[in-house]
């Protein structure tokens, strides 16, 4: 009979190494700290809130930091009589318009029961509604609008709520946005007038190193695993392996959340370097299958004509060899093919991803220059993720091999 126990020997309390987890404490982000609050002084002065555009590459604090102020600042401005401060918090993955933002803000303010349809709209009516919200709301109102990129070209309402109130459509609330992105392209391309409103105030999150990511794990670690269970080699090649290789601080926390797994399956009390080189290879399989998965339709053909070949033992293989391949594949799932050169900027991408290696291959004068593509995952991984294609008509030596 299967019994569960209560293990006591690793974690004191795991959700603190959990994605969902906000730290009490901010470790390594002094300037980008005192940066921020001079940007939100205003605020606690009462004047109008200044809108502020954070950016820098994933894991690298932007969310932590800012949910940290914010509570603090709503904490500290509770003080003065004449400030009324609103959070209001959207995250804006799968928002891909400035009409969506604006629906979605909207029913983030109001009650559950009053939330307005999400389509159907005029954009200025949804605007005028969203102003009519602040308005009744009143005081200073900050929109906190993070993973902000995916809004895209569209990106009106980062111009239109910061003029609102100069533009005479709101009398009573002061709106200040914090736009946050680790889309670098993003705030390039931003149109020439929101870039000069949203990015009154810009901070740059720089990737963390490996002394600095060292310095938050053992502040999370404290709380997080009992002080035999790990100890500074263990935390100083997690802090190595993410500083090498991006700089995420949520990428040294994963691999020492996962490094206290794999100990915890294998019954060991304590943590090792082999676990963490285990957790680390884990956790990349893991993101490698899930690039795999996100791919579109064409990237998920080009995958299978791959491993046909693969399991033909026909790779390397080149373009001409995997074209007529994926041809067949998507004609016999009903899908449209590329012409070649568009369906070669798929094996590029997979090759970007890492999933696929590419070499270029010279054959002088007469061959001329061409890509050569072979897997660079174990091709069990790539069968687990093709076996759930249910759109796509494998051919046979395929589906036999992954069954
Ligand atoms: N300076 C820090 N001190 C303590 N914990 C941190 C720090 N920076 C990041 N973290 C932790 O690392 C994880 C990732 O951080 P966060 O979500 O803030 O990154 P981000 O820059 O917003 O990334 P993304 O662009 O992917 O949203 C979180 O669990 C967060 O608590």
């Amino acid at each position: 009979m299967a019994t569960f126990t209560r293990d006591t020997e690793i974690f004191r309390n795991e959700d603190m190494l959990r994605e969902d987890y906000q730290p009490d404490s901010i470790t390594a982000r002094e300037d980008e700290i005192s940066t921020y609050m001079a940007a939100l002084q205003p605020i606690v002065n009462g004047a109008q809130p200044r809108n502020i555009f954070l950016y820098g590459k994933t894991g690298v604090g932007k969310t932590a930091v800012s949910r940290y102020l914010l509570k603090q600042l709503q904490r500290d401005t509770d003080q003065y009589d004449d400030v009324d401060l609103s959070l209001c918090w959207l995250n804006c993955t799968n928002l891909s318009s400035s009409y969506q933002v604006a629906v979605n803000l909207v029913n983030q303010l109001r009650p559950r029961d009053d939330r307005i349809s999400t389509t159907g709209y005029p954009q200025q009516r949804v605007f005028d509604i969203l102003y009519e919200e602040l308005d009744q709301i009143g005081g200073t109102i900050l929109l906190v609008l993070d993973e902000i990129d995916h809004i895209g070209s569209d990106d009106e309402i980062l111009y239109e709520i910061p003029q609102a109130r100069s533009n005479g459509y709101l009398s009573e609330a002061k709106p200040g946005v914090i736009g946050i992105s680790n889309d670098f392209g993003f705030r390039d391309n931003l149109s020439p007038k929101v870039k000069d409103t949203l990015c009154e105030e810009e901070i740059h999150f720089s990737p963390y190193n490996a002394p600095e990511l060292r310095a938050i794990l053992e502040e999370r670690v404290t709380g997080a695993m009992y002080d035999d269970a790990v100890d500074d080699a263990v935390i100083a090649l997690c802090a190595a392996i993410a500083a090498q290789d991006t700089g995420s601080a949520r990428q040294a926390l994963d691999i020492l959340y996962k490094s206290g797994e794999i100990a915890r399956t294998n019954g060991e009390e304590r943590l090792t370097e082999d676990h963490v080189h285990q957790a680390r290879e884990k956790l990349e399989q893991s993101q490698v299958e899930h690039g795999m998965r996100e791919l579109t339709k064409h990237g998920h053909l080009a995958l299978v004509a791959m491993l046909q070949l693969a399991f033909e033992q026909e790779t390397p293989a080149r373009i001409r060899d995997v074209y007529p391949l994926y041809r067949r594949i998507a004609e016999g799932s009903n899908v449209d093919p590329l012409v070649r050169r568009r369906m070669h900027d798929h094996l590029a991408d997979l090759a970007m991803l890492g999933i696929l290696g590419r070499q270029m291959k010279n054959e002088g004068r007469a061959g001329g220059h061409y890509y050569q593509y072979e897997f660079d995952v174990g091709l069990d991984i790539v069968g687990d993720v093709v076996r759930d294609f249910d759109s796509i008509a494998l051919p046979t030596s395929v589906a036999t091999q992954i069954t």
